[in-house]
């Protein structure tokens, strides 16, 4: 198994996914996401967005090619647990029932079975990083079924982040969300995968479910609407999401308003 040690890019070719006799999926192009970029995935209920993130992170057994860095990767899934490391998935319903301290929780998701005081030390101090910027340093001694819906929902990010992944998968990662923590979430994912590291490129990429398209034209770059297991729309933000894309796609009628900073918002009727 080849050694894998980051992943600068993500993309799609001609993706399909069948489950039973029915196509879910029907031949999905993604164009290369890069380092630094934030794609919001949008589409309908059912259109088939957790399914497609179902494929990219490796729980789904789909048809085409998945490309991590422009070069396929193999189906087998003893091969592509060399990514595994790389990849922060965030699912849906992110229920954690283990009896343990959401602190707990993060040192073992670094796996710090350890002796050794200072790679122990090294691991409390990232997950309590990760806790502060997350705002929810208040919760890391509660036990994780104690916790509320939103609350499980950071606590499911920090668990992801606290790995370093270049590549984050975070499936409607606000829905649960107050407003403040909506804001304050997406501007961390925003922010983590911007930052540069040492190598000098940005760190990460960020694929993320949302149904809130206000939230995807102020937090992403791009976006790819998918609607009815097809792409049916790709690009930059704002305006790749255009009121024909948003009518045809939901069935709703709206207006795009300027708001007092001078950006793009969204009014459905
Ligand atoms: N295990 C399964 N067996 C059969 N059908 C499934 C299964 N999982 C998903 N589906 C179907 O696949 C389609 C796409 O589902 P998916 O969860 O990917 O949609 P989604 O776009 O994420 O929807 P939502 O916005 O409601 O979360 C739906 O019609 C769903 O009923």
């Amino acid at each position: 198994m080849q050694a894998v040690t980051s992943i600068s890019s993500v993309g799609a070719e001609n993706l399909s996914l069948s489950i039973g006799r029915r196509t879910i999926l029907h031949g999905i192009d993604l164009p290369p996401v890069h380092r630094g970029e934030v794609l919001a995935i949008v589409g309908p209920n059912g259109a088939g967005k957790s399914s497609l993130m179902h494929c990219l992170c490796g729980l789904a057994k789909f048809d085409g090619r998945l490309l991590f860095d422009g070069v396929p990767v193999p189906a087998p899934a003893r091969e592509r647990r060399a990514w595994a490391p790389h990849i922060g998935y965030v699912p849906q319903n992110t229920g954690i029932r283990a009896k343990i301290s959401v602190m707990e929780l993060l040192l073992s998701a670094q796996k710090s079975h350890t002796r050794s005081v200072a790679v122990h030390k090294k691991e409390l101090e990232r997950a309590e990083r990760v806790l502060e910027r997350l705002d929810i340093m208040h919760l890391g001694q509660r036990l994780c079924p104690t916790l509320s819906g939103g609350q499980m929902q950071m606590v499911a990010l920090a668990q992801a982040l606290v790995l370093s992944p270049t590549l984050l998968l975070l499936d409607e990662p606000t829905s649960a969300l107050d407003l403040r923590h909506q804001s304050q979430s997406l501007k961390l994912i925003r922010n983590y995968v911007r930052k540069i590291d040492e190598g000098g490129t940005p760190r990460a990429m960020a694929l993320v479910i949302l149904h809130d398209l206000n939230l995807a034209l102020r937090y992403a770059d791009r976006v790819l609407v998918i609607d009815d297991g097809r792409v049916s729309a790709h690009g930059a933000l704002p305006e790749t999401l255009s009121l024909d894309v948003v009518q045809r796609t939901f069935g709703v009628e709206g207006e795009f308003v300027q708001d007092s900073r001078g950006e793009q918002v969204l009014v459905a009727y």
